[in-house]
């Protein structure tokens, strides 16, 4: 069993908003491990970052990516530094990995002050801006498609990368 597709990108991508939608219309589920972490620790992503910390977010998080790319077959968006590990990377080949590209004012303007977002607590367009420019490489890395998302509403991005996942 593997997802149809898996979305990578930075906070503001995009990856669970377009993400739900190109499950609708694809026909098939969602799944975010963002959601997933939490449910198993029975958190928020924030309080985890404050009451374990980030290293023990990333541990918990590769092995989330690894159950789901193992277990689901929907749509599946990955939290934005999921990227960081380098055996999530290696487990992402051959996966049909769809980066959303995003530039820094839009991002900005989605994420706003970043509540809910413990790496953006502090300046988070400075923040973001160093986030985008180191993931970059590693969003690229993985990708099979990149998709900008700049200025264009959700529901056309979903229709773009369901155009584009159809085998030709
Ligand atoms: N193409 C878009 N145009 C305008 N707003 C968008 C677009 N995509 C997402 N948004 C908005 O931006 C915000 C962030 O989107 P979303 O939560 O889907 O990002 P994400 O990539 O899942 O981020 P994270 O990595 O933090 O989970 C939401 O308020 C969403 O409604
Ligand atoms: O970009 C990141 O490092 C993160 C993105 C979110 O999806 C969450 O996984 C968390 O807030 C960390
Ligand atoms: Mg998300």
């Amino acid at each position: 069993m593997r997802p149809v597709c898996v979305l990578v990108g930075v906070m503001g991508a995009g990856k669970t908003t377009v993400g739900e939608l190109l499950a609708a219309r694809l026909d098939t589920a969602f799944r975010d491990t963002d959601a997933d972490i939490e449910a198993a620790a029975g958190k928020p992503i924030s309080e985890i970052f404050i009451d374990e910390g980030e290293a023990h977010f990333r541990t918990i998080e590769e092995a989330a990516v690894k159950t789901a790319l193992g277990s689901f077959d929907g749509v599946l968006a990955l939290g934005g530094g999921a990227i960081l590990s380098d055996r999530t990377r290696a487990a992402l080949a051959g996966h049909a990995v769809v980066f959303l590209s995003v530039g820094l004012s839009d991002a900005v303007s989605r994420v706003g002050l970043g509540a809910g977002r413990p790496l953006l607590a502090i300046n988070p367009r400075a923040t973001l801006k160093h986030l985008m420019d180191q993931r970059r490489p590693l969003y690229e890395e993985v990708a099979a498609l990149t998709v900008a998302t700049d200025g264009r509403e959700p529901e056309e991005i979903a229709d773009e990368i369901a155009t584009r996942l159809k085998p030709a």
